[in-house]
């Protein structure tokens, strides 16, 4: 990102997110199924430098923090809980927005190494979104107490996207994340996440549309994901997009597009 690119971004975040970027620092946001190690991870990346607070207008927690890797700043953004991006809950909704409109550098998807399966639903939603996702599989001395293997780079070529063991609790495996999360910030990595094929109805549809959700949104959002939602009805995500990116879309040209 250039300069007036950055200053532009750092400007979004704390307008909508209430996020106080310093000059030259990267956004990491943290997102993961409950209860599997986010802020394990997060408080051992950034120790001390947190703060929490609310998300804006959300009775939300919201915790940030920072850490310094080869020179550059990082800024932590651990989003709640979900299993889910597909904001049916407010926490859905505040995890959904941050990734969509925040456009952190990197998301970081924490999964529990002991039942990947299900927890691989959040990332394959993510992956829809960005391009710019680590999956995180955590808790893996826990899997291996229970003699689950893992074939970690067989995952990450299936996903097409960097894919860091961690045992969060003792530190195993954060030097590699921290290294992963330096090479895609500055983008010396770049992932061709695997993309989810529908049925032959929905992906004519998707070709139908995409052409005129693309002018609408610009560069601003994954064009094709943007369709999918559409052709879900997510009337709440056409609000967010007029809210987030300032688009006028009160004369519901978006909606026209879906129907
Ligand atoms: N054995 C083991 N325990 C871990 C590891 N990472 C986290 N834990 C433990 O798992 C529990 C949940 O960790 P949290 O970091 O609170 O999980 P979280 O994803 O932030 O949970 P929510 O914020 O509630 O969604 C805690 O008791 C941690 O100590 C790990 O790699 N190995
Ligand atoms: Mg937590």
């Amino acid at each position: 990102m250039n300069h007036s690119a950055t200053k532009e971004h750092h400007k979004l975040l704390s307008e909508h997110f209430g996020i106080t970027a310093i000059p030259g620092q990267f956004t990491v946001a943290l997102a993961g199924n409950p209860n599997v190690g986010k802020s394990t991870v997060f408080n051992a990346l950034t120790g001390l430098h947190q703060h929490t607070g609310n998300w804006p207008g959300k009775t939300v927690d919201n915790a940030q923090g920072s850490f310094t890797y080869l020179d550059r700043s990082f800024l932590m953004v651990d989003l709640p809980g979900t299993y889910s991006i597909l904001a049916h809950t407010i926490e859905e909704q505040v995890a959904r927005d941050f990734i969509c409109f925040g456009k952190p550098d990197v998301t970081l998807v924490v999964l529990d190494a002991t039942c990947l399966e299900r927890n691989l639903n959040l990332a394959l939603q993510v992956m829809e979104i960005t391009p710019k996702i680590i999956v995180c599989v955590n808790l893996m001395d826990e899997a291996e107490k229970k003699n689950i293997k893992i074939d970690l780079s067989a995952l990450q070529k299936d996903l097409g996207v960097p894919v860091v063991a961690t045992a969060a609790r003792s530190g195993m495996g954060l030097d590699t994340l921290r290294q992963k999360l330096h090479e895609m910030s500055i983008g010396l990595c770049t992932p061709t996440p695997r993309q989810i094929s529908y049925s032959s109805e929905v992906e004519n549809a998707i070709q139908q549309l995409l052409p005129n959700v693309s002018r609408l949104i610009g560069s601003n959002l994954n064009p094709r994901w943007v369709t999918l939602r559409l052709l879900d009805g997510d009337q709440a995500f056409i609000k967010s997009i007029s809210q987030y990116l300032n688009l006028d879309l009160h004369s519901t040209r978006l909606q026209e597009v879906a129907v």
